[in-house]
């Protein structure tokens, strides 16, 4: 399709959806899965994933009786216009204003630079007729920062724009991915004014007179949507991951390729040894994710809970674990749904495979949201900040709470003497508690030698960067051991679930060792052991490997690959997929006429001569 025919189909399909899910008797979760699985991604994802919850978390209840029956019953379609040409990442630097005018009681909303004009917000540039718009609120000329309010973009009758807005597409994104049928916008005020009561003011104020209101609340609120969303994308992680794993693992077991005594059959490339070592890490993460996702989705739950009753005592934990777990599974998924493609050689690079679908719609799961680097950043200083107070009294707690051990873990060493050692989930736990503790401590320590903290922050980033992301690989690997302590159903899907913790916790030492041996949390016998307890999970792991696959339960529809389908019966559909290519209408290619006789013809007008 033509980006304006993937557009309009999208548009048909999210319509669609809405139309069923208006129809029929769904629950509250079916229907969000529904909105989310019909249209991703798409504007209604947007409308519902972002532009609603902005509402619900910074409007007034009187905002929210206003604005929120209008978009549950979408007679407004929203956006969430955060994202800058020049800022993204650096949302207090976002250059848009609005302006109080205590004469007409309006804000004056204007894009005083080309870099102020919002850039990329999903739904934007054709859909969307409101907007959530974040803009530096000035009254009285003082500067107040970046702010939230909730903007008319479009004309209710003939959508066209209203005057003072400057709208459109951004343009073609990466890959033939169905990012392009998401209309990402771009957006310029030219003075355009907005009544007063159009600030989202659940946080902050501005009265009448024009006095600005500050928050009795940490401003960080604000920032509510976005880490709704970040815990969010942790599950999803998982499903993508699950998604390109269950198509690589199927097809290595299709697919045969050496290794065959006296003409009898091939080897099935998922015995290779290699293939093995390449693809039950991935295996592995898409449970770990999900498993974590799962913590994460309560941790979440339990702190708008205690938000309501103004407690933020957990908020800063919210905010790192949301924004490290983002980090960490989006770019273990985006790199493991291109090692899934290698995996199936030359059939995974076809379209009709679906990986490289999945993975243009999946990789700006590293960048939207929060560049990955920059959200580890944030988890790095929350660790600094930790790493600071210990031995102030004040026992860290929550995900940070083997911090409180640091005694221990700064001089304990590993007991593991055999590779069975190696599944003694304490000793492993223990393990990376360690190599998180050290690496972030010595981050504290070198952080120290400098008189000013900020350049030395700034100094250390690479440091820091990698000891966020032990940390998060240590909430990964304890979520997965305290879910195998939880009731788990089946016949022997314990033991399998044991396997995969154990391969996601050794493949990352392995990948790691650097780290691990660094900070003496092992020697490098033990981490032979964990290399030579890997290959052994492997073995068990492999006659299983198709099961575990076959038990995320994707259709072949949501799959969308050949290579991937429940049957197996893969070298028939892929040329059934290669005869309905376009190409293939006709024997004599368009073009032959004009371009290729010619060449062919004087080629054998000179040998003639
Ligand atoms: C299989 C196919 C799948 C397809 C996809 C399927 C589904 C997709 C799922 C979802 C898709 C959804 C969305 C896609 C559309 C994307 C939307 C967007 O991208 S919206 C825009 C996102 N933008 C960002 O994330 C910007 C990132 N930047 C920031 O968040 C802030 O600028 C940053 C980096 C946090 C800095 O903020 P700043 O105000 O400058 O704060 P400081 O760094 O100075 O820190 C001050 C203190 O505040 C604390 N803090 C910071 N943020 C938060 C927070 N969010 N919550 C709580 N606390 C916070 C920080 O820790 C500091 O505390 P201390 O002073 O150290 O105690
Ligand atoms: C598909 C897609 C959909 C999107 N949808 C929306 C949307 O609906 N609404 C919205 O508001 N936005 C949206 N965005 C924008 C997105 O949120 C931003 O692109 C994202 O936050 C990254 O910000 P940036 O582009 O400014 O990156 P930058 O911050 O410019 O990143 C560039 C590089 O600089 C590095 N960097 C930046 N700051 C630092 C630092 N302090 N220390 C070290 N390194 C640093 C980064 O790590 C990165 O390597 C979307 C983006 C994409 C790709």
């Amino acid at each position: 399709m033509t980006r304006k025919e993937l557009f309009k189909n999208t548009l048909r399909k999210s319509v669609h959806a809405w139309k069923l899910i208006n129809e029929l008797p769904l629950s509250d979760d079916e229907s969000l899965m529904l909105r989310h699985f019909m249209d991703q991604p798409g504007f209604l994802d947007l409308h519902w994933r972002m532009f609603v919850p902005a509402i619900k978390g910074q409007g007034t209840e009187e905002q929210k009786q206003k604005w929120l029956p209008l978009a549950n019953k979408m007679q407004i379609i929203g956006c969430y216009a955060q994202t800058e040409l020049g800022h993204g990442s650096n949302v207090q630097g976002l250059e848009t204003t609005a302006t109080f005018d205590p004469q007409t009681d309006q804000f004056i909303l204007h894009s005083p630079t080309q870099t102020s004009s919002k850039w990329w917000p999903g739904g934007l540039g054709k859909v969307s007729t409101h907007a959530v718009i974040y803009a530096r609120l000035i009254t009285d000329g003082k500067d107040h920062g970046v702010h939230g309010f909730i903007v008319q973009l479009r004309n209710m009758d003939d959508h066209s724009p209203l005057p003072g807005i400057t709208i459109g597409d951004i343009g073609v994104k990466f890959g033939n991915g169905a990012y392009n049928s998401m209309d990402n916008g771009f957006l310029m005020f030219d003075k355009f004014c907005i009544p007063r009561d159009q600030m989202l003011m659940r946080l902050s104020k501005v009265t009448r007179e024009g006095k600005y209101v500050p928050s009795d609340v940490p401003r960080q609120l604000m920032y509510g949507t976005m880490v709704s969303v970040r815990q969010t994308i942790v599950s999803n992680a998982s499903i993508a991951m699950a998604r390109a794993v269950c198509i690589a693992t199927r097809y290595s077991a299709v697919r045969r390729q050496f290794g065959s005594q006296n003409g009898g059959i091939e080897t099935q490339v998922i015995d290779y040894k290699t293939q093995q070592n390449r693809l039950f890490p991935l295996l592995a993460s898409a449970y770990a994710f999900r498993f974590v996702g799962e913590w994460l989705k309560w941790l979440y739950t339990d702190v708008t809970q205690r938000l309501e009753a103004s407690d933020f005592a957990t908020l800063p934990e919210a905010h790192a674990c949301t924004a490290g777990l983002k980090s960490m599974t989006t770019s273990a998924t985006s790199d493991g749904i291109e090692e899934c493609r290698k995996l199936c050689g030359g059939h995974g690079y076809l379209w009709c495979s679906g990986l490289p679908e999945l993975f243009a719609v999946y990789v700006p799961a590293c960048t939207y949201e929060g560049d990955n680097v920059v959200l580890q950043l944030q988890v790095a200083r929350f660790l600094m900040k930790t790493v600071s107070q210990l031995g102030s009294g004040k026992a860290p707690a929550g995900t940070t709470a083997y911090m409180g051990r640091a005694k221990h873990l700064l001089q304990c060493r590993s007991s593991i003497r055999k590779a069975e050692d190696w599944l003694n989930p304490a000793m492993v736990l223990e393990t990376f508690e360690a190599r998180a503790l050290r690496m972030a401590v010595s981050c504290a320590n070198n952080l120290s030698k400098f008189e000013n903290q900020e350049q030395g922050f700034s100094e250390l980033l690479a440091d820091l960067v990698e000891a966020a992301i032990a940390h998060c690989q240590l909430i990964v690997v304890s979520k997965f051991i305290v879910k195998l302590e939880g009731e788990i159903k089946g016949k022997g899907v314990k033991n399998q679930l044991k396997n995969l913790c154990y391969i996601y916790a050794l493949h990352l030492i392995h990948k790691h060792l650097g780290d691990f041996l660094s900070t003496n949390s092992i020697t490098s016998e033990q981490a032979s052991l964990a290399n030579h307890q890997l290959r052994s999970l492997y073995t068990q792991v492999r006659p299983n490997a198709v099961a575990l696959v076959d038990a995320f339960d994707y259709t072949d529809h949501y799959l969308g690959s050949v290579l991937g389908r429940y049957d197996g019966n893969v070298y028939p559909k892929l040329f059934e997929e290669a005869l309905k290519d376009p190409l293939n209408d006709t024997v004599v290619p368009d073009g032959y006429h004009e371009y290729i006789r010619p060449l062919i013809k004087q080629h054998l007008r000179s040998a003639r001569l």
